[in-house]
């Protein structure tokens, strides 16, 4: 059984994959609480669906492109094999996920969108760091920043651990808070090898909108 807030069809606002059309399933629960999640109404409550019912209506949208997240997808077990459902019924599957849960029974097939919670998120010791080992080249990490402290931890994260050679490694400033242009000109100034991002669909729909 899974408890799910939400399942959507919107255009991808986040990674290498924004704005292609994919199906969300946001799983409800976390065991974190960064500073400025923009997503808490999916902490509690939700609706009990077995995975037969979450793959009919993630089918009914007719797009091959499928995310998980949450909440923290990976807090509730029953996530794991229905990531190994999504991949065997021929869905191309992102998982998002915190960093601070054990990534190691993700099927492998599985597009991973790891974040590094940054000092200024108020979570950073809850990292696991042994899931950056597992990174495939089709994964991808991600900083949220909040200011020039979380920049600066994250350039170290990022140069003593060499990511940028493993895969792709996103920063993105916290919505509506953090200057995108100040964010973008520090990584300019120091060449950091990563990739700068915005929350594409915050900018088409109300940044407050659920269910886009
Ligand atoms: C709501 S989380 C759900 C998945 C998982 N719990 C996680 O943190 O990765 C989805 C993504 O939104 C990002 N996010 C949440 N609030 C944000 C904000 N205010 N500004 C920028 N990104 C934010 C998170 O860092 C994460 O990458
Ligand atoms: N459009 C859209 N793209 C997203 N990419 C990651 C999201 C998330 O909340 O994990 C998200 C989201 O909430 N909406
Ligand atoms: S881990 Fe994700 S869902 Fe949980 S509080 Fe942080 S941003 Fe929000
Ligand atoms: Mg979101």
């Amino acid at each position: 059984m899974l408890n799910v807030t939400e399942i959507f069809h919107s255009i991808q606002g986040e990674s290498t994959h924004a704005g292609r059309p994919c199906v969300f399933i946001r799983l409800t629960g976390c065991p974190l609480r960064c500073t400025w999640c923009d997503t808490a109404y999916a902490f509690y409550g939700g609706r009990d669906l077995t995975e037969d019912d979450v793959i009919a209506r993630v089918r009914a949208f007719g797009c091959p492109l499928v995310e998980v997240t949450g909440g923290e997808p990976l807090s509730q077990p029953d996530a794991f094999p229905l990531l190994t459902r999504l991949c065997d019924e021929g869905f191309e599957v992102l998982l998002e996920t915190s960093g601070a849960l054990d990534t190691a029974g993700v099927d492998r097939r599985v597009h991973v969108v790891l974040d590094v919670k940054c000092p200024g998120s108020g979570m950073a010791e809850r990292m696991h760091w042994p899931n950056l080992q597992r990174l495939a080249s089709h994964d991808e990490v991600k900083f949220v920043i909040k200011d020039r402290g979380d920049y600066e931890w994250a350039r170290e994260v990022i140069r003593s651990r060499d990511l940028a050679a493993r895969c792709t490694v996103l920063v993105s400033p916290v919505f509506g808070e953090t200057d995108a242009r100040q964010l973008a000109e520090w990584v300019l100034a120091d060449r950091l090898p990563v990739r700068f991002q915005l929350q594409l669909h915050k900018h088409v729909w109300a940044p407050d909108m659920r269910g886009v």
